[in-house]
């Protein structure tokens, strides 16, 4: 039974832990999957890389009310797909050879299968012809999580995809139904829509993307049902094949106006992850999660196990890659210096969502201040208003910031429109850095007439007390 210094479970944030300052130390990586994780494999990166080609798709559409007729004539799929992931296969094999042969990672052994934890500080490893059996001083659980697929009767008897697969197919389908009205749901329902499938969007609420701002998420829900179907409200009482031989898959709902059906060729369920904490067992070796199933760390990163670390989609309920990133080094600095930790930040957590218009957002929403009884101001700056905005004929989107308004610290901003994840990330770092309102706006230049005015007067706009 091999004993090491450290045991690393999972090679999407887990793996860029290593660097030479681990080279005296005797390391496994486990890793039942690609190499590189979720974001790189099947998340963050590819859907990108699908969704930069759709904006191109979709500029037809806007650049006719700007005078310039463009035409549509083509959509590659294999050619975008091949292109995405001609681009991440190599780099997912290449970070598996690199942990395997390269002379740099001499003292690292990677044990490719999957890892459960059968005792305290005991992982067995099932891999293709054996179990292998590690104990270790330290282990870094970084396994992430998968997608939820609900219990929905009949669902088991279809073709369904979920986001581990979509990107992969061979064909576009001519109609696609997305279940769910999350992150996903709205980057796929862009990214199919822009290349010209029919897409219907089922959410079981009364708006899409319901965790933003109620304004954004207003907002986003109109436009989106403006290109595509979007049905809310809607329970999804059973999923059949369609008759007659037919390819496709029906979906039985219950919604405000009685019972209805739809069809498509293609179903996608984007109905949220969860943490792989079930199956890596870590209630064996004495770890307790969350209802979630979220790992339960504190603020170093470690659990309640001496040694043990976890981060990432299996312990964060954000489930976001620079979350995961941020406390891959949080743990990095942990091992390293276990007599002076540093603690993770979670106070200003931003995302985005890359879907049309793009949404991002950090801090209190409009609705978590009223709850929390914090004092707040609030001002929405349209991009209508804004010179680049009369250049873009924008109409629809807008930045809303919510401040103190004693002090002017900003306390949660919400961007809906064009390049609105590059616009927010000054907002996030005057949160992080305590700058407040006033001197942002005036404490420096903007440069005119560019987009990043929309902040500038968003900032002025906020009715401060003197
Ligand atoms: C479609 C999609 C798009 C996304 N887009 C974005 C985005 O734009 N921006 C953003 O910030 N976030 C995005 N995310 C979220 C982001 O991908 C995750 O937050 C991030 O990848 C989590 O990293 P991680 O290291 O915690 O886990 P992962 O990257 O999931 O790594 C976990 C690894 O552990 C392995 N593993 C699991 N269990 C075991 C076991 N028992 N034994 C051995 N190995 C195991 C898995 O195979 C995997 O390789 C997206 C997610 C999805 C699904
Ligand atoms: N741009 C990004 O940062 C990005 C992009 C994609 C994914 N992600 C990450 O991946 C995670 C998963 O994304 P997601 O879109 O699957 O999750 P999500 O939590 O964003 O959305 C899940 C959706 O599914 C709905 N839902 C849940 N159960 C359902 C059911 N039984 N029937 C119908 N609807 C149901 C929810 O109401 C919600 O609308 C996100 O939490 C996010 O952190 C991030």
């Amino acid at each position: 039974m091999p004993h090491y210094d450290l045991v690393i479970v999972g090679t999407g944030s887990g793996n860029s832990i290593l660097d030479p300052r681990f080279a005296d130390r005797k390391v496994a990586i486990v890793e039942k999957g690609v190499f590189g994780g979720t974001c790189l494999n099947v998340g963050c990166i590819p859907t990108k890389m699908f969704v930069h080609p759709a904006d191109l798709a979709a500029t037809p559409e806007s650049a006719a009310k700007l005078g310039v007729d463009l035409e549509l004539r083509n959509v590659r799929w294999r050619k975008i797909r091949d292109r995405v992931f001609g681009r991440i296969d190599p780099i997912a094999e290449g970070g598996r050879r690199y942990r395997i042969e390269h002379e740099d990672n001499a003292n690292v052994t990677v044990y490719e299968g999957e890892a459960r934890f059968i005792d305290h500080k005991k992982l067995a490893v099932q891999l293709a012809d054996e179990e292998a059996i590690l104990t270790a001083d330290n282990f870094v659980l970084a396994a992430g999580g998968r997608a939820v697929v609900p219990d929905i009767p009949g669902l088991a008897d279809v073709d369904y995809h979920t986001s581990d697969t979509v990107m992969r197919i061979d064909e576009l389908p001519r109609r696609a139904i997305i279940l769910g009205s999350g992150f996903i749901s709205a980057e796929f329902a862009h990214v199919f829509a822009s290349f010209g499938v029919d897409v219907t969007v089922i959410a079981r609420s009364g708006a899409l993307l319901r965790n933003e701002d109620d304004d954004i998420s207003r907002r986003f829900t109109e436009l989106a049902s403006q290109r595509y179907d979007v049905r809310l409200n809607r329970r999804t009482v059973r999923v059949h094949r369609a008759g007659r031989g037919g390819t496709g898959v029906v979906l039985e709902l219950e919604g405000p106006g009685g019972e209805e059906t739809v069809e498509g060729d293609l179903l996608l369920i984007a109905t949220g992850r969860q943490p792989n904490s079930d199956l890596l067992n870590v209630a064996a070796t004495g770890i307790s999660t969350r209802p979630s199933g979220h790992v339960v760390v504190d603020e170093y990163q470690r659990t309640e196990v001496d040694g043990i670390y976890a981060l990432g989609d299996l312990s964060s309920p954000y489930e976001l890659k620079h979350v995961a990133n941020h406390e891959a080094r949080v743990v990095q600095h942990n091992l390293l210096h276990p007599d002076a930790p540093i603690a993770a930040d979670h106070r200003f957590v931003p995302h985005a969502v890359f879907t049309s218009p793009q949404i991002a957002s950090v801090g209190l929403t409009e609705r978590d201040a009223a709850a929390r009884g914090v004092p707040y101001v609030t001002a929405t700056q349209n991009y209508a208003d804004i010179a680049y905005g009369w250049a873009m004929e924008d109409t629809t989107g807008f930045a809303k910031l919510l401040a103190d308004p004693r002090s002017g610290q900003l306390l949660g901003a919400h961007i809906i429109g064009a390049q609105a994840p590059t616009l927010l990330q000054p907002l996030i770092q005057a949160m992080s850095f305590g700058l407040d309102a006033r001197s942002m706006a005036r404490g420096q230049y903007w440069i005119h007439p560019a987009l990043p005015e929309l902040v500038e007067n968003a900032l002025l706009a906020l009715p401060l007390k003197d």
